[in-house]
């Protein structure tokens, strides 16, 4: 017996449950909390004898009505279900991601599964002795009694013959006792099989309905109302994936039919996301299934294995890991999918645009080149050319070139646009093959070219002239033959040589026999590129000592584009572009001041400038506040910092030098 205290407590609780149960108030998440804590209140009294069987049974049986009414609800304020009906339409596009997932549970294995059992018999065995204590007429034993929730808009529904609702109901009050029906509690069977099989409702799909269709399969998780097969969730399904579309129930369709619903080819979904792989494994084996399902490919194996269908076994790389408008032939490249090599030319019929080198079987690297641009070039050197010449750098915007408008708005008129409309720029109009862009040192001509490499979509081959005579001494010629034939076959292709000058400075005797030859190989294959109309090279030479030029190599280059010193907007736009990643507080007069201190500074000057403006700030903190203040309690750079600054950073250019280059752009020069 309990004391008087307890009881007392124990019976405010009772009330205060009952309220939460029926309250119009409360969340049906409350409501159903509330009557599972009430049936175990009930069970818990009619253990420890408070309550004879018969008030337990009718307590238990108008509890548990309400607990279903909730539960089951469609509702979306007085109900559970909805939830479940969300997250099956959730579930079901899941499936619909792999051809052959399928969950491991089915009508048949889901019996089997012993915790199934297990709650099959306690239920069996609860309902007996309370429907025993309460005078019901008949027993029902099915498994999916037990699991299957009452049957919403059936008075009732939850059974009044006892507290575990039950899938049908007959016209008598009484349950459906199958012909055939399991009869023990024990047993671990499906459901009874109806008189008329029906074929499966396809909505049990996503949870892997694949019963034979003799079985009347009784939705297992709850929710489903209507068992003819056009069940309400399988409209959920589609409407949500396929709006318009009329609802049909998903599970029932093949895969084909499937992937044309969402429209998409069987490539695309052989190449769908990794999730499809995850759920390819069925979660209690399901072997046998997946033998006779299509075998999962990926979208590369499956490219592999079209490749090989269609050119038989791999004799040479494919080149199909070249796709976008840039080429790409470095070693950081995409190389293929099995290739060692990416070839860096089209095969000849124009059928593979990579394509082009042979590579050894043993993967070893090239053999011979198939183009016969290529023919007697070194391989190695072609690799050489696509693995380091080919330029990788991060992308630069015109926008990020400061100043320079006029070279800028040539270079858009000769290397942009013809390449965006070759059609327009033919004849007279066709592009210059050449370009030299010269100025005094820093004012942003590498930058330039970097900026034409991100812009052009050409394949962009840079190299700087001093490598090619410092590296490869001696075979700088081949080199340079090498380099204009690779960047043939890559067409359309801006070959960008940096400090042109030490390439053609002009021939004199004291000369290396070697470097003599590389240069004249240069001018002879800069002619040929030049002159040959059908090539669409362009060469861009950057110097910075234009009057060193050879003058024939001059004449090649013929639009020569002046790169002068920033003017005052330049200045202001390379500070405030620098200053915008940092902390600063600079007053526009204090901005102004800079830009008129910095006159005469290079591009390359003001970035130093401002550099050296950036540590003031850290210079103002004592050692021993370095190692511990944190990025932002660095105070911002102020306009002090840069008249410190100013004290150290000076022009790099002359007067002098910047005479030299605008007498040189006066006469040689292609300016306004
Ligand atoms: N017009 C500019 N706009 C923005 N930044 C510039 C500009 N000019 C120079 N700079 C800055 O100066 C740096 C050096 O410029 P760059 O290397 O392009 O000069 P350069 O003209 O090629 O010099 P050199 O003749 O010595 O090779 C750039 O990385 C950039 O930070
Ligand atoms: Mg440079």
């Amino acid at each position: 017996m309990q004391a008087p205290g307890a009881r007392a407590a124990h019976l405010s609780e009772w009330q205060e449950s009952h309220f939460t149960a029926t309250s119009g108030a409360c969340s049906a998440g409350q409501k159903a909390d509330a009557c599972r804590a009430q049936i175990l209140r009930i069970q818990y009294a009619r253990a420890n004898s408070e309550l004879s069987p018969a008030c337990a049974c009718r307590l238990f049986r108008r509890c548990a009505e309400r607990y279903s009414a909730v539960v089951d609800s469609d509702n979306a304020e007085s109900g559970l279900n909805n939830y479940a009906e969300s997250i099956l339409a959730l579930a079901r596009p899941h499936q619909a991601d792999s051809d052959k997932w399928q969950s491991g549970l089915s009508v048949t294995s889901v019996f089997q599964r012993r915790s199934v059992q297990e709650m099959m018999r306690a239920g069996a065995q609860s309902r007996d002795s309370l429907l025993a204590a309460a005078g019901a007429s008949a027993v029902v034993h099915t498994g999916a009694a037990v699991l299957g929730p009452p049957k919403p808009g059936v008075p009732g529904g939850s059974g009044e013959g006892g507290p575990f609702p039950g899938p049908a109901r007959g016209a008598d009050g009484t349950r459906d006792i199958p012909a055939g029906g399991v009869s023990g509690p024990g047993n671990a069977h499906p459901p009874g099989v109806t008189d008329t099989p029906k074929p499966c409702p396809p909505l049990s799909a996503p949870f892997g309905d694949l019963a034979p269709a003799t079985w009347h399969a009784t939705p297992l998780f709850g929710g489903v109302r209507k068992e003819n097969g056009s069940s309400p969730k399988a409209s959920v399904g589609l409407s949500v994936f396929l709006p318009g579309r009329p609802s049909g129930p998903a599970g029932g369709e093949g895969p084909r039919e499937r992937l044309a619903l969402y429209g998409c080819s069987p490539a695309d979904a052989l190449s769908a996301p990794p999730l499809s792989q995850a759920l390819s494994k069925t979660e209690d084996g399901g072997q046998g299934e997946e033998s006779r399902l299509p075998t999962f490919k990926t979208a590369k194996e499956q490219l592999w294995a079209e490749q090989q269908r269609r050119h038989g076994p791999p004799a040479r790389v494919s080149g199909s890991s070249y796709g976008g408008v840039k080429k790409s032939l470095g070693a950081s490249r995409s190389r293929g999918i099995f290739g060692k090599f990416v070839p860096p030319v089209p095969k000849p019929d124009g059928g593979d645009p990579g394509g082009g080198m042979q590579c050894r079987p043993d993967g070893a690297g090239p053999t011979a080149p198939a183009d016969e641009r290529l023919k007697g070039l070194e391989p190695k050197m072609v690799e050489l050319i696509t693995s380091e010449i080919v330029d990788h750098g991060p992308p630069v915007h015109w926008e990020d070139v400061a100043g320079v408008e006029f070279a800028k708005a040539t270079i858009k008129e000769i290397v942009v646009w013809p390449m965006m409309r070759p059609d327009i720029f033919t004849g007279l109009r066709g592009p210059p093959k050449g370009i030299l862009l010269f100025g005094p040192p820093g004012t942003g001509k590498t930058l330039i070219g970097k900026c034409i490499a991100s812009q052009s979509g050409a394949t962009f081959f840079s190299i700087s002239a001093s490598s090619l005579t410092s590296k490869w001494v001696g075979e700088g010629e081949k080199m340079v033959r090498a380099l204009f034939a690779v960047a043939r076959c890559q067409q359309p292709a801006v070959i960008f040589i940096d400090e042109i000058d030490s390439l053609l400075s002009q021939r004199g005797d004291g000369e290396h026999e070697s470097s003599r030859r590389m240069k004249t190989e240069f001018l002879v294959q800069l002619d040929g590129a030049t002159t040959s109309p059908e090539d669409r090279i362009l060469v861009v030479g950057a110097t910075n000592r234009p009057q060193e030029i050879d003058e024939a190599a001059r004449r090649r280059l013929v639009k020569r584009l002046y790169i002068p010193l920033p003017d005052a907007a330049a200045r202001r736009q390379i500070v405030l572009s620098l200053m915008s990643r940092e902390r600063c507080r600079l007053r526009e007069e204090e901005l102004a001041l800079v830009v008129q201190r910095s006159e005469g500074f290079s591009g390359a000057d003001v970035t130093q400038l401002c550099r050296e403006a950036s540590l003031g700030p850290i210079r103002s903190l004592r050692t021993a506040d370095i190692a511990t203040i944190t990025a932002d309690q660095v105070p911002p750079i102020a306009y002090v910092d840069f008249e410190n600054a100013f004290r150290t950073v000076r022009p790099s250019v002359s007067p002098k030098d910047l005479e030299l280059y605008e007498s040189w752009d006066r006469t040689f020069g292609c300016g306004q």
